[in-house]
């Protein structure tokens, strides 16, 4: 259980506030999508959560511990964090993954290291790559292990800013059914920054919709409307169902 309260950050003490007493809770297991227009404040969002930047008020708790008065180490066997950009790491694919494991290594990778470190690779698809370099990997591969790295570490809140963005439609599909199915199989809870409306309906559970740096709605399907989608995005769109899946629909050309 992640327990968010009352955050509220601004990059320039005196500036204004990106972040507005944000709060939210989430189950173990579940996926929540953080949506919002661009510069709403949500790659901060998880920042402040990863204590990357430091919240002037609020507090995270990951199972009714206080994220911010952990130690560096208990930190990261309970959070893990997949920015944006990656970045080019000049290690073979294998060895980034297993990098995942460093907080439970003490001076050398035990077995189950290995094995979970193989495991993940395996499920991500990831076999053929093991000794290629991760700096000459492409845009999509390299997001790739930048999630298996995370998925090793075996957090029990997972952090993901726009996990699919490099990916194709097939590997967008694949990596989100993967990060949902481990969510639930390993009771870890997951927060995803995701621009895809369509891809967050078919794979997260709930929905923070940021606005003027404050949550505009958070909730279930239910809060999935053409409304909050015209308020948030300012773009008109219709919600049409298929073989019972929920479709958005936009008209980007209709002003509302
Ligand atoms: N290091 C920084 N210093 C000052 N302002 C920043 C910094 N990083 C981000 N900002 C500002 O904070 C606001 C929120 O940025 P943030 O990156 O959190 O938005 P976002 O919702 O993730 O946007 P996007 O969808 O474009 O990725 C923006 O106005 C941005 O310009």
């Amino acid at each position: 259980m992640v327990n968010v309260e009352g955050i509220t950050f601004a990059y320039n003490r005196t500036g204004k506030n990106v972040l507005e007493q944000i709060g939210f809770d989430i189950e173990e297991g579940q996926c929540i999508a953080v949506l919002g227009n661009n510069g709403a404040g949500k790659s901060t969002l998880l920042k402040c959560i990863d204590r990357i930047c430091h919240a002037q008020e609020g507090s995270v708790a990951v199972d009714g511990k206080d994220v911010f008065s952990m130690h560096s180490s208990e930190m990261a066997q309970n959070i893990a964090y997949v920015p944006q950009n990656t970045g080019a790491i000049n290690m073979t694919v294998y060895d980034a993954v297993l990098l995942g494991r460093r907080p439970y290594i003490k001076w050398d990778a035990a077995k189950e290291d290995r094995e979970i470190t193989s495991n993940i690779i395996c499920k991500m698809k990831l076999e053929d790559y093991i000794l290629r370099n991760v700096s000459e990997l492409s845009g999509g591969e390299a997001q790739k292990v930048a999630l298996a790295r995370a998925l090793a570490q075996e957090p029990r809140l997972l952090l993901l800013d726009e996990p699919t963005s490099n990916l194709d439609p097939h590997n967008q599909h694949e990596v989100l059914r993967l990060v949902r199915g481990i969510a639930k199989e390993r009771k870890i809870s997951v927060i995803i920054i995701i621009h895809d409306l369509n891809l967050a309906i078919r794979y997260c559970d709930r929905f923070l919709f940021l606005d003027g740096a404050k949550v505009y709605s958070y909730g279930g399907i239910e809060t999935m409307t053409p409304e909050a989608i015209e308020e948030v995005y300012k773009m008109h769109v219709h919600i049409i169902e298929y073989m019972d899946i929920p479709v958005i629909v936009p008209f980007p050309d209709v002003k509302v």
